[in-house]
């Protein structure tokens, strides 16, 4: 099977899928395709398809020639997640020329993260998730793309990295980090660590996927009732598996909802069978008979199958930390996205933004935004709207916009079972934040209108 691509939109007709929109079903060959079929997105005809080999992950890091004049050094974006590349995609809406490098030390597929944790829901493996391979990224954003690379230094002062053995150096005009966030490892003893999954990128998904199936799991123990956690404990009842998940505070997403929508998501997670251990911790994890027994500090243990480990992620710090620039909880940059060296940005999850550290994908996309300006000459300073994180929770969705840290005001809720409406208001009436479970999940668009911006 193979795929094509549209030179002119970048549109990929895959042999495996066909277009069944236009009556093309799976499986139809490229040749077979009517001749007359135009590109659905632009409308050229089929001979404006290229063969888009499907070059093979590559698991050698592969150099080019580095690249010695500065005058004409190239713009390069550290990290190819969807701040690395959707920043390389809005740069090129303003420059078509400048020479482009990104350098990751993953495969380079591109995907959406945040469908990791939707994979049994939509039933898709991992294949079905990557989008576009670094290649096709590659063609298609006129820019070379670095796979299996690490960056390990950063000489600001001379404006170039050394990448792999530190022995190949490339100088930037501009240097932007987009190099994400680590998972947190919890503390957890035990011989059965190696059955501890976390799942943060596309390479861990395959893990934990290929895992799942080699230990024939028809259990998971879950450590962390968050965001992740619980959307990762939804998709797992989706998948037909049971699910004990344990979180130290007293409910469900405790760090982003008010008590009675956390309950509520509670409830319903568990009306699907969910089991939930709030108040212990996890302390270690050791190998049974047949899976792994975990163990909490209130003296209770669960047996399972294979464990998740989701208590948060950390902004990664270290290579701008190791070259001198200032860091703080992320790398710490004004609103121009300027961190403290010269011609070197941070943007998307691992950056603190005039003291913002926001791990979604709409901040990073007004970020990339705002970069793609700055970067071909218009400065130009990043502003967050109002902007709600939806939970993909399906047993009961939920949309929160957690007021500000520290604002002053009150919670009141409307609540009719799992559906819960909670608004946070200061002394004068204002709407600061709110949280919204089940059906309430319809006011969001109402709400979100009266919400002050993040930052204006
Ligand atoms: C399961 C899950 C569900 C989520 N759901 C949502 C959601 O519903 N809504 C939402 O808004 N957000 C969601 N998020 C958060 C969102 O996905 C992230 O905020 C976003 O994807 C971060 O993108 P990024 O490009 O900053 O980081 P990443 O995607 O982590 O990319 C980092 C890149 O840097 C590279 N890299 C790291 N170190 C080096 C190095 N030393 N040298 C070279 N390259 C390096 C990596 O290989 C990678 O390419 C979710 C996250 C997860 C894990």
């Amino acid at each position: 099977m193979s795929r094509w691509e549209c030179i002119v939109c970048g549109l990929v007709y895959d042999e495996k899928e066909g277009w069944p929109d236009d009556g093309i079903a799976p499986g139809t060959k490229w040749e077979d395709v009517p001749e007359d079929w135009l590109c659905p997105d632009c409308g050229v005809g089929k001979e404006d398809f290229e063969l888009l080999e499907e070059s093979p992950i590559e698991d050698t890091p592969h150099h080019e020639e580095p690249v010695v004049d500065k005058v004409h050094a190239p713009v390069v974006i550290l990290g190819t997640g969807l701040a690395g590349y959707g920043l390389a995609k809005e740069f090129r809406k303003h420059d078509a020329e400048t020479p482009l490098i990104l350098i990751t030390s993953d495969d380079g597929r591109s995907y959406s993260k945040p469908m990791l944790s939707t994979g049994y829901t939509k039933d898709m493996s991992t294949d079905d998730l990557a989008q576009m391979d670094a290649g096709s990224m590659g063609r298609m954003l006129k820019a070379s793309v670095w796979t299996m690379t690490k960056v390990g230094e950063i000489d600001t002062a001379n404006q170039l990295i050394k990448v792999g053995d530190n022995e190949t150096a490339v100088h930037y005009s501009k240097l932007v980090l987009a190099l994400g966030a680590d998972v947190i490892r919890p503390p957890i003893e035990g011989d059965g660590l190696d059955k501890v999954y976390s799942i943060n990128d596309l390479l861990d998904f395959d893990d934990f996927r290929t895992a799942m199936k080699k230990n024939d799991a028809k259990k998971v123990c879950l450590i962390g009732g968050g965001l992740i956690g619980c959307e990762y404990t939804n998709d797992l009842i989706n998948g037909g598996f049971a699910t004990e998940t344990v979180d130290p505070l007293g409910y469900c997403l405790p760090t982003l909802l008010p008590e009675p929508a956390g309950k509520a998501v509670q409830a319903a997670l568990e009306e699907k069978g969910a089991k939930f251990h709030f108040g212990p911790l996890v302390t270690a994890v050791n190998n049974a008979d047949s899976g792994v027994k975990v163990s909490l500090n209130n003296g209770e243990t669960i047996d399972a199958d294979l464990v998740v480990s989701a208590v948060g992620v950390r902004p990664r710090v270290d290579l701008a930390q190791a070259s001198g620039i200032n860091t703080n909880r992320g790398v710490v940059t004004n609103r121009l996205l300027e961190t403290s060296a010269p011609n070197v940005y941070a943007m998307g999850d691992c950056a603190e933004v005039n003291g913002h550290v926001l791990v979604y994908v709409a901040p990073l996309m007004a970020q990339a935004r705002a970069l793609a300006k700055t970067l071909t000459g218009e400065p130009t300073e990043v502003s967050y709207p109002a902007m709600p994180v939806t939970i993909k929770v399906p047993a009961c969705p939920v949309t929160v916009a957690p007021p500000a840290q520290g604002a002053e005001g009150e919670w009141s809720f409307e609540i009719d079972g799992n559906n819960v409406k909670g608004e946070f208001r200061n002394a004068a009436g204002d709407l600061l934040g709110f949280a919204l479970t089940g059906d309430a999940t319809k006011q969001k668009m109402a709400l979100q209108k009266e919400l002050p911006p993040i930052m204006p």
